[in-house]
C-alpha cells in the first residue's frame, strides 16, 4: 500500500466546564465531547520518493509548513517508529478553520492512525495518544470517534454511549479564535456550571432536552456580540438549546426534530451545517 485517504470528523464540546488549572498554565476541563462525521475533512497521505514531509489543502487559511498539525504529528511518529518521514498530505477541508471544532486536532489524529496503517502497526494507541497530547490537548480523543467525557487537559477520555437522537444545526463564522485567548479571558473561578457534567449526560440519556453549557461563552460573546445574537437567534427560531462550540465562533443549536431543525435553517439568513448524531 501507498498511499490511504481517511475521514477526519469534526467535534463539538456539547458541555465544557472549566474545573481547575495546572501549573504549566493548563486548565482542566470537564467535557462532553461528540465527534461530527458529517462536517469532516479528508485526508490523503502518499509514501513519496523525497526524504521529506510536503502537505497541500484546499483552504488557503491552513499552513502548509512544520506549524500545521498534521507535519507536527509526522514528525513525532517518524521518529517514535524510526521511519524515514517522506510523505505527501492532501488535505480537503471542510472543518470551519480555528472554528472551536477541533479540525486540526482530528487531522492529526488521522495522521498517526493512517501512518500507523501504511506500515504495519508499528505503534501502540496508547503510545501515539501519549505522543499526541504533547502536540496539543484535543487530538487523543479523535482516536476514538465516539462520544466522550473528556477530562484532564483532553487525555482522560471515557467513551459514552448517547441514547438520544440529535439534530444539529452548526452556524460557522469567517473569523477565527485561537484557544489560547478563550481560556486566558474566562471568567474567574472553577466549576462554574449550574449542573454538573453527569446531570447533564443522565438527562440526556433520559430523552430530555438539557441546556448546553461552555464556560468559554463568557469572553466569547463579551469581545463578539454577533455570537450571542446568533445564539439568540437560534433559540427563536426553535432551538432547545444553542451556544458556541469549544472556544468558538462556530456557534450550534440543537432542535427536537428533524422538521424543526430544517425549519430553522431555511428561515436563517447565514449559511450553516446540518448534522444529526444517530443514537
Ligand atoms: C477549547 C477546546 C475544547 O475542546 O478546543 P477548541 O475549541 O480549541 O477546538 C480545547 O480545550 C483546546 O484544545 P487544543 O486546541 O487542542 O489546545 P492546545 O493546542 O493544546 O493548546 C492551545 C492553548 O490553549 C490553552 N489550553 C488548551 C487546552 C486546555 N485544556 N487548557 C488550556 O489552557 C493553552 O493556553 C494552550 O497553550
Ligand atoms: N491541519 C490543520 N487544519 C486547520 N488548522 C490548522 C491545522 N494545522 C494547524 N492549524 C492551525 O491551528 C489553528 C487552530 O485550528 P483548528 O484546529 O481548525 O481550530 P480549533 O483549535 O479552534 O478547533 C489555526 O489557527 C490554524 O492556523
Amino acid at each position: 500500500m501507498s498511499s490511504i485517504t481517511v475521514s477526519c470528523p469534526g467535534k463539538v464540546n456539547l458541555f465544557l466546564d472549566v474545573v481547575g488549572k495546572r501549573n504549566d498554565g493548563y486548565h482542566l476541563i470537564e467535557s462532553i465531547f461528540l465527534p461530527i462525521q458529517d462536517i469532516a475533512d479528508t485526508l490523503t497521505v502518499s509514501k513519496t520518493d523525497k526524504a521529506s514531509i510536503s502537505i497541500s489543502c484546499s483552504h488557503p487559511g491552513v499552513p502548509l509548513d512544520s506549524k500545521n498539525l498534521i507535519h507536527k504529528a509526522a514528525c513525532a511518529f517518524a521518529k517514535s517508529a524510526n521511519i524515514e518521514a517522506q510523505w505527501h498530505f492532501d488535505l480537503e477541508k471542510n472543518i470551519p478553520v480555528a472554528g472551536g471544532m477541533g479540525g486540526g486536532s482530528s487531522n492529526a489524529a488521522s495522521t498517526f492512525m493512517a501512518l500507523n496503517e501504511l506500515y504495519d502497526h508499528p505503534l501502540s494507541t496508547t503510545t501515539m495518544k501519549q505522543l499526541a497530547i504533547q502536540i496539543g490537548a484535543d487530538i487523543p480523543f479523535f482516536f476514538e470517534k465516539s462520544p466522550a467525557r473528556v477530562q484532564g487537559i483532553g487525555e482522560e477520555i471515557e467513551a459514552l454511549h448517547i441514547q438520544q437522537k440529535l439534530y444539529m444545526l452548526f452556524v460557522p463564522f469567517e473569523f477565527p479564535v485561537a484557544a489560547s485567548w478563550a481560556y486566558k479571558h474566562r471568567q474567574a473561578g472553577f466549576s462554574l456550571s449550574p449542573q454538573t457534567c453527569s446531570d447533564y449526560l443522565a438527562q440526556l440519556n433520559n430523552h430530555q432536552h438539557p441546556l448546553s453549557y461552555n464556560d468559554l461563552a463568557t469572553p466569547l460573546t463579551r469581545k463578539f456580540p454577533l455570537l450571542k445574537q446568533c445564539c439568540e437567534t437560534l433559540i427563536n427560531l426553535g432551538a432547545y438549546t444553542s451556544n458556541i462550540s469549544g472556544s468558538g465562533p462556530t456557534c450550534f443549536a440543537l432542535f427536537e426534530n428533524e422538521q424543526k431543525l430544517l425549519s430553522a435553517q431555511s428561515q436563517l439568513k447565514r449559511p450553516s451545517i446540518v448534522a444529526i448524531h444517530s443514537a
